[in-house]
């Protein structure tokens, strides 16, 4: 009995010792490595704006012309074809010698409406597209564009009343009343431009118009 107790004993001992020798051995060849946030976030270099750079937000309804207005500001844009929904977001660059204009535009979908409040921060002018035949979604655009107006008291707003070259499009005057225009603040710096830029003699026609479109955002942004 005495002697199974000193056996036992021995191999608990053995035991320990190899286990021992092991633990050592891994830690030698197999350094931990502790993780450290303060060391992960070091690696994450913050990049720096470019004071240069000025964000132009495009956002309406679906089909009010938003990556037509995009096209027509693209040089030799006026050339393609038709635009297509915007599934996403598209992006256009223009140099100016004081600035560079990056135009966001999101797609006006009921899926993507939702994120349009999330780029109004980083934007410097918010330019707001509104089909101005499209008579029956005349109130959803004029919600639309309240809910994004209240997010962002200050931000500059230019509104364009697209489709003016179809037959059943309601005037400027009467997209002011439609869009209750009159009841914006009166310190935020908001301009209601009639445009048609869907079809390619209407986009032709209208690229001064958009040169006095580019005009007025750079004094805004
Ligand atoms: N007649 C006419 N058609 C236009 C005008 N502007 C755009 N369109 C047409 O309207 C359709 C929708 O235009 P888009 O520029 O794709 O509209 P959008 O606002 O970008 O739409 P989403 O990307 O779906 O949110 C296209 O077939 C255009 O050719 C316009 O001033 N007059
Ligand atoms: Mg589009």
């Amino acid at each position: 009995m005495v002697l199974l107790r000193h056996i036992s004993v021995a191999l608990t001992a053995a035991m320990v010792t190899l286990g021992s020798a092991i633990f050592i051995a891994l830690n030698y060849f197999y350094p931990r490595r502790t993780w450290s946030p303060h060391a992960q976030y070091a690696t994450i270099k913050e990049e720096k704006e470019d004071p240069r750079k000025r964000q132009v937000l495009v956002l309406g309804l679906d089909g009010a012309g938003k990556s037509s207005v995009l096209q027509g500001l693209t040089p030799g844009g006026a050339k393609r074809g038709r635009c297509r929904p915007t599934r996403g977001f598209n992006f256009i660059s223009l140099s100016a010698p004081a600035c560079q204009l990056d135009f966001l535009e999101i797609g006006g979908g009921e899926d993507l409406r939702p994120y349009w409040l999330e780029y109004l921060i980083r934007t410097h002018v918010l330019v707001y597209v509104v089909d101005s035949s499209d008579r029956g979604r005349l109130p959803l655009a004029k919600l639309e564009l309240h809910r994004l107006l209240r997010v962002q008291p200050q931000l500059p707003v230019v509104v364009l009343g697209n489709k003016q070259d179809k037959p059943d499009a309601v005037s400027v005057s009467e997209l002011h009343e439609a869009l209750s225009l009159g009841s914006v603040v009166e310190d935020r710096k908001l301009f209601l431009l009639a445009a048609q830029l869907g079809s390619d003699s209407a986009l032709r026609n209208s690229c001064r118009g958009l040169d006095t479109f580019q005009d007025l955002l750079l004094q805004l942004v």
